[in-house]
């Protein structure tokens, strides 16, 4: 399978059908219609066949798709098998969000160690999750085989963790901080902005309904 050929957009939408299909099998559905899955996905059914379509045929047209080779499929494209150890740096505010969260609806993601420079809080676990003081993060990396990082500190020293991270291994980067990171060009930065959501979000109510 040629990945680096599929669009970006269909990427991103594969989590979301793969958790729609988890969905069905869990509600013990057996089949369903492209009509059903594009209104529950609310993706349109051209996309949705467009997006199938770079993986082979999925699916007949005229009978729908049937949920449990749909399931299977998605499982090992996700590579759902294999459970992600993440690690997060900065245990403020946000931090405890994520690691109260800890991704519990996917059973392949896991933040498996954080990391703070507040002697307060190191040697404390949330949710089960150890805090570990930063001076160990390069060798805890290593050790554990981490690659990816979630990046919850003030933008001021995000950078400076961003290099660290990157001495330490790691391969990608969710960030949080409103910085905007330089990494080499081997390692992946995506940032989350929700301030950026937000606007986007009104710009299109008021532009467009
Ligand atoms: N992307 C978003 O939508 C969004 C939303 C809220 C906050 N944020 C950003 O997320 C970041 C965290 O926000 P917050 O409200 O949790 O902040 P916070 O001040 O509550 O927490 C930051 C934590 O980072 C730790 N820290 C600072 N420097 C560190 C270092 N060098 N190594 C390890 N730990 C270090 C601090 O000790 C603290 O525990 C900020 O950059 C903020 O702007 C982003």
């Amino acid at each position: 399978m040629k990945q680096y050929k599929i669009p970006n957009a269909t990427i991103k939408r594969l989590p979301l059908y793969h958790r729609y299909f988890q969905f069905l099998k869990d509600s013990d559905k057996k089949k369903i219609s492209s009509t059903e899955l594009a209104e529950a996905v609310q993706v349109d059914s051209a996309t949705i066949r467009r997006d199938f379509s770079y993986f082979g045929s999925l699916g007949k047209r005229g009978y729908g798709y049937e949920v449990e080779p749909m399931l299977e499929f998605f499982k090992k494209l996700l590579n759902q098998d294999k459970t992600s150890q993440v690690a997060l740096v900065g245990v403020g505010n946000l931090g405890n969000a994520l690691l109260n969260y800890n991704f519990s609806q996917t059973n392949n993601i896991k933040i498996a160690v954080a990391f703070d420079k507040n002697p307060q809080i190191i040697g404390q676990k949330i949710n089960d999750v150890p805090i570990l003081d930063t001076e160990k993060l390069a060798e805890t990396i290593q050790n554990q085989e981490i690659d990816v990082a979630i990046l919850t500190v003030p933008a001021n020293n995000a950078q400076k963790v961003a290099d660290e991270l990157v001495q330490a291994g790691i391969k990608g980067i969710l960030n949080f901080s409103p910085l905007r990171i330089s990494t080499p060009p081997t390692v992946r930065v995506h940032n989350v902005d929700l301030a950026n959501e937000l606007q986007t979000l009104i710009y299109f109510l008021d532009n467009y309904r």
